[in-house]
């Protein structure tokens, strides 16, 4: 199966009972890729993880990561995975944790560490059990980062972080992704991995709706124009027959539309109408996002 893939599934399927929690995944991830995996509460994210991971036995399917199964510790070595829950010994302080995993890696750079201690803003010291939920978060990333892992997993990455702090994580992403790594982002909110990610797939019980570019999703997304005109228009329904027009408005001498897919039939139009400015608004790419977390399947 290997082809240089960070990431492969073939066919990877898990059930648990009558449950289906995964079925089918087909799916590869390039080196150096900063992937989205996205999908609603339950939709079989975590459940994919655990199998890349070799945690969980597939019901049948395969995967493999950098190039070989996940279970194996000489590839686990290599791989950097924040589970949604992190779970510690109460007693266990952010050093004993990072110092355990870099036991288990072969040792972690102690400069680096610091720095991203100073980054997160965390005290090696305390123990995890007395922590903040979003400070139990930080301690996460910086266990599953510390030895620069040539893959990182990340399981609801910023889920409980503020917004300062989610800015911070973006930029160690970044900058790992630069370095070469890749990165496996997995979310049930598209703000969480539109910033990063160039190419997500989205799941929906446990079946991938799609693999696509977060360019092209935009593309797919409804646009809002706001046409400012020379005077009031007098036939607004002539805008909502064109190709692809979804709403037009009138308020006073703007006519706001919003369009599905090319906006040229709008433009010919407006011009024909005397039009002195046209504002575009951001595409709305939840609106799109949503369209597949709601998608009935046949
Ligand atoms: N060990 C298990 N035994 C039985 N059912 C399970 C088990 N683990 C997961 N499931 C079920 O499999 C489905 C997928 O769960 P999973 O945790 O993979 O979803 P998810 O996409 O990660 O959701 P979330 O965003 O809520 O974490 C759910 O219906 C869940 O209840």
């Amino acid at each position: 199966m290997s082809d240089g893939a960070a990431v492969r599934a073939c066919g990877l399927t898990k059930r648990f009972g009558g449950l289906t929690a995964l079925d089918g995944l087909e799916l590869s991830v390039e080196r150096g890729e900063v992937f989205g995996y996205l999908g609603p509460n339950g939709a079989g994210k975590t459940t994919t993880i655990r199998l890349l991971l070799g945690f969980l036995f597939p019901s049948s399917g395969r995967s493999e990561v950098l190039d070989g199964p996940g279970s194996d510790p000489a590839i686990r070595a290599r791989i950097g995975y924040l589970p949604a829950d992190l779970k510690v010994p109460p007693g266990y302080t952010t050093n004993d944790l990072i110092g355990f995993y870099g036991r288990l890696r072969g040792g972690h750079d102690p400069e680096w560490v610091g720095d991203l201690l100073d980054r997160f803003d965390l005290d090696p010291g305390r123990r995890i059990g007395e922590l903040s939920t979003g400070n139990r978060r930080k301690v996460g990333v910086v266990a599953a980062v510390a030895h620069r892992p040539e893959l990182l997993i990340l399981d609801e990455p910023t889920s409980g972080l503020d917004p300062l702090l989610q800015h911070q994580f973006q930029l160690l992403v970044r900058e790992l992704a630069a370095d070469g790594a890749t990165v496996f982002l997995s979310s049930h909110v598209l703000p969480e991995v539109e910033l990063l990610a160039r190419r997500v797939a989205i799941l929906r019980q446990g079946r991938l709706m799609t693999i696509s570019t977060i360019d092209d999703l935009r593309r797919q997304a409804r646009q809002r124009l706001d046409l400012h005109l020379s005077r009031a228009p007098d036939a607004p329904e002539e805008f909502r027959r064109l190709p692809g027009v979804v709403e037009a408005t009138v308020a006073g001498r703007t006519l706001r539309l919003v369009v599905d897919g090319s906006v040229a039939e709008v433009v010919r139009a407006a011009a024909r109408l005397g039009v002195e400015r046209i504002v575009t608004h951001e595409a709305d790419l939840d609106e799109v996002f949503l369209r597949y977390y709601q998608e009935e399947r046949s």
